[in-house]
């Protein structure tokens, strides 16, 4: 345990630092820092087993030649040529079997590393990030692009070694049996580099234009998804089918154009070197014909069989550009992530202990980076002692949900300080803060699993004593009792579905068993029935005690209860004081109050 936990704590940093979307050679080579043994073992199998398409040419010409001569050949020669040959083949079996074993060890081990590493990052990058990014473009960074980045590997590390032997070994062979034919073999070259110039820049580019496409795609396709009821509930499901096509439609063009970009370049470096092969054949087989320079039957088939493993092992590098420039715009995507500054930085700050609870807020203000224009909390100045419970009301924008952001921690003041048990919380290790503070929002997030796990998530050395007193505490028992496996039943998409009454239950038996000293209530405003509303009332009542809590409130009960209300208008504090006070100063709660009443 303790082992994992620390291998799981270096993992990250490895990569933070090493990683370098402008630098995407050698970011994937520190990918497989720990594998490079497993790769370097790959290869070496790839080589022997690929050696059959090197090999044959050569036996092919040497049979051809000691056929069309048997006066200066023995027979014996035949069968050692033939022999030769059937090894290298058999041995195809058990290589391409460990070839592929390494393989698939270095680049499972990677995308396991590199999703890891994602997962980690997303969790330490600040709330502002993620309300930013789309998790539809984060899941497909997540997915699809670590699964470009292993078959980048594989373009990379087998295709691309493997052709430049062949063309390797081609060219030294014929070096020894018609070195004159070298230059047809060098004339490729240039050939290749002017494809390959000609056409990295558009595929790079159109690849670049279809990630994002699909991106925005999937971060579309996803919340159309979360739509459906309403868009169903306004009968606007016409017009929702419409925008969803316009988005594929675009989409469709991208692919198109990246499709079409490949089979260019693709077409045009087959023409091109098929080309030379043909002239290459003409030339050999014109020479042997008129006896000239002492090209043999046999070298005429070995020539042209080399010439034909180097056209295939170039068109092979040209083919595998695409993917390869996928794969690095795959890095330069997940790098979006990974090298992301915007981190909660904890390292180094004072952790938090214990905690009394008490706050103090000195001047706070609070601007939102994209609306400048705008302040959101205005020198926000409150004393809060340990235990107490402080309502927050205000219209629609006065800056409640902003206000417990940075009580959270979630937000930095822009100027002021936040003070907890006299200490700067900037000073404070945050995560070791939030583990004596507990969130009940709006909207109850339940994940797939058991209503047990869903009341314990991340403290699972409760006792079941303990856990029995808290499902109690919240009245949560009774209909707990009535789901089929009461504490064990399965909820989520593909379990029991709960009412919102009973999902606020849920949320609060959370909050309780954490025994947070610190509480963070944003109140669900949708209206429940007069049953479902006590209950919960009632085991918020419990939840309260003992706690510093904060409530953005919106039921009257919960109002009148709290020790103090702070009334908030365009950021500002404009009254502050218990209930009955609020409602003599005649003031904007007055107001709010008796439109609720
Ligand atoms: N992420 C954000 N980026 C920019 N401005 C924001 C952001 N979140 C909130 N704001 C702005 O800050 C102000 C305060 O918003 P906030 O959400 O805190 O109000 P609120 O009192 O919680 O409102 P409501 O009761 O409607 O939830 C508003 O003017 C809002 O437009």
């Amino acid at each position: 345990m303790s082992h994992s936990t620390t291998s799981s704590h270096a993992l990250p940093d490895q990569f933070f630092s090493n990683y370098r979307s402008d630098r995407p050679f050698r970011t994937l080579l520190n990918l497989y820092q720990k594998d490079k043994k497993y790769i370097g073992l790959s290869m070496f199998f790839y080589i022997i087993k690929h050696s059959p398409e090197w090999i044959r040419p050569l036996i092919i010409a040497n049979i051809i030649d000691i056929i069309s001569s048997p006066n200066t050949h023995s027979l014996s020669e035949l069968w050692f040529n033939g022999a030769f040959l059937a090894f290298s083949i058999i041995q195809n079996t058990p290589t391409h079997y460990l070839h592929i074993r390494f393989l698939s060890t270095a680049t499972h081990s990677m995308e396991y590393n590199l999703r890891s590493a994602i997962t980690r990052q997303l969790q330490y990058l600040s709330i502002g990030f993620h309300q930013h990014r789309n998790s539809g473009a984060i899941q497909n960074k997540l997915l699809r692009d670590v699964e470009a980045v292993a078959l980048l590997t594989n373009q990379l590390f087998q295709y691309l070694p493997s052709s430049i032997l062949t063309i390797v070994i081609a060219i030294i062979i014929t070096a020894f049996r018609a070195p004159e034919f070298l230059m047809f073999f060098l004339g490729t070259i240039p050939v290749a580099v002017t494809l390959i110039r000609y056409f990295r820049v558009p595929i790079r580019s159109r690849n670049s234009v279809f990630r994002q496409q699909m991106e925005s795609t999937s971060a579309y396709l996803i919340e159309m998804l979360k739509l459906i009821p309403i868009t169903r509930a306004h009968g606007v499901e016409e017009a929702e089918i419409h925008r969803t096509e316009q988005r594929l439609q675009t989409l469709k063009e991208a692919s198109i154009k990246l499709d079409l970009i490949n089979a260019l370049a693709n077409s045009a470096s087959w023409v091109s070197l098929r080309s030379f092969n043909l002239i290459c054949l003409l030339t050999s087989a014109w020479l042997a014909y008129t006896g000239k320079w002492g090209i043999s039957v046999g070298d005429v088939v070995l020539l042209t069989g080399y010439f034909d493993s180097i056209t295939g092992s170039v068109v092979q590098i040209l083919g595998v550009l695409p993917q390869i420039g996928k794969g690095f715009e795959a890095l330069s995507s997940i790098g979006e992530v990974l090298e992301c500054p915007d981190v909660e930085h904890n390292h180094g700050k004072t952790p938090v202990q214990h905690l009394k609870g008490e706050f103090s807020f000195e001047s706070v203000c609070y601007v939102y980076p994209e609306s400048q224009q705008q302040i959101a909390i205005i020198d926000f100045s409150l004393q809060v002692k340990p235990g107490e419970t402080i309502a927050i009301v205000g219209p629609s924008g006065a800056g409640k949900s902003t206000l417990l952001n940075l009580i959270i921690g979630f937000l930095r003041p822009t100027s002021g300080k936040i003070k907890l048990d006299r200490q700067d919380m900037n000073d404070l290790d945050l995560r070791t803060y939030r583990q004596f503070l507990s969130v009940v929002s709006q909207e109850t997030i339940l994940f797939e699993g058991t209503v047990r796990e869903n009341i314990l998530y991340g403290k699972n050395t409760v006792s079941e004593q303990r856990l029995k007193q808290v499902v109690q505490e919240s009245n949560a028992d009774e209909f707990i009792q009535n789901l089929p496996h009461g504490l064990q039943t399965q909820i989520g998409e593909n379990g029991v579905k709960l009412s919102g009454g009973q999902r606020q239950r849920i949320a609060i038996a959370r909050a309780l068993i954490r025994d947070p000293r610190v509480l963070i209530l944003d109140e669900a405003t949708s209206s429940l029935d007069t049953v479902s509303e006590s209950l919960i009332q009632e085991a918020l009542d419990r939840l309260v005690q003992n706690r510093t809590t904060f409530i953005v409130a919106h039921r009257l009960s919960t109002v009148r209860k709290a020790d103090r209300i702070v009334v908030l208008e365009q950021g500002k504090i404009i009254e502050v004081g218990s209930h009955e006070k609020l409602l003599k100063n005649q003031g904007l709660f007055a107001i709010l109050h008796a439109l609720q009443t």
